[in-house]
């Protein structure tokens, strides 16, 4: 049975935990977040702040999830952690349908209803978030987040840390920078550089 931890507390957090709960073989072991000032059981779950995971790790085998939708900050504490990759879980709610060929980064959530087809390449810490939908042959680097609904076509690149708002869509062979966001319902056909914002359908650059 894996032992997971949990960090982040907010909304994210819920669905994840959820996640875990309807996963066969993993239990739920902590929930951390810096607003728990202390350590403790309550019930079979701990509670501690986000420094307790050390303790956590020595006295259990167990594996991290960084339940935090905003990337910038999941971005920050990873580095923060300066953890081995594989202290991270990757986790697939059974609902989601994995293609052939697909590489799936260490602590990337992939949530009920995912589509990942064939050939797509996940990076670490990713969200791909419930019925979002990657295409063949799609490249998603560390720290994006699909929003729920999202479309992510064959072929497209994502740069890291970019947010592909609820129910966007990317035309296929897109690239799209680091740390861009796509408003929600927009649809790209055109390239992004890095860090812009663009929205509407066609997206038009907002920054
Ligand atoms: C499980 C979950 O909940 S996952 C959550 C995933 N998150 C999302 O999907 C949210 C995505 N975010 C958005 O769409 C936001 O509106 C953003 C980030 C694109 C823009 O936010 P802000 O910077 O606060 O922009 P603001 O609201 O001031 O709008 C700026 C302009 O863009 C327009 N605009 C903003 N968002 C959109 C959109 N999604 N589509 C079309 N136009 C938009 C506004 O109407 C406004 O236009 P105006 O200047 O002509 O009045």
């Amino acid at each position: 049975m894996k032992k997971i931890v949990i960090i982040g507390a907010g909304g994210h957090s819920k669905v994840v935990q959820d996640i875990i709960r309807a996963l066969d073989g993993h239990r739920l072991m902590a929930i951390l977040d810096d607003e728990f000032k202390v350590l403790k059981k309550k019930g079979e779950l701990y509670f501690g702040p986000i420094s307790s995971f050390k303790d956590l790790f020595i006295h259990f085998e167990c594996k991290l999830i960084i339940a935090i939708g905003k990337n910038d900050i999941r971005m920050k504490l990873v580095n923060e952690l300066n953890l081995d990759p594989m202290d991270y879980e990757t986790v697939i709610h059974p609902t989601a349908v994995i293609g052939q060929d697909v590489m799936i980064g260490s602590g990337t959530v992939i949530m009920p209803n995912v589509v990942l087809n064939a050939g797509a390449k996940v990076g670490n810490q990713v969200i791909l978030n419930t019925s979002s939908v990657i295409e063949h042959d799609a490249h998603l680097k560390d720290f994006v987040h699909i929003a729920p609904n999202a479309t992510v076509t064959g072929a497209v690149r994502i740069g890291t840390g970019t947010l592909l708002g609820a129910g966007a869509a990317v035309i296929p062979s897109i690239k799209i920078g680091e740390w861009c966001t796509v408003g929600a319902g927009s649809t790209v056909i055109e390239d992004m550089q890095d860090e812009l914002t663009a929205v509407g359908s066609p997206a038009r650059i907002t920054n």
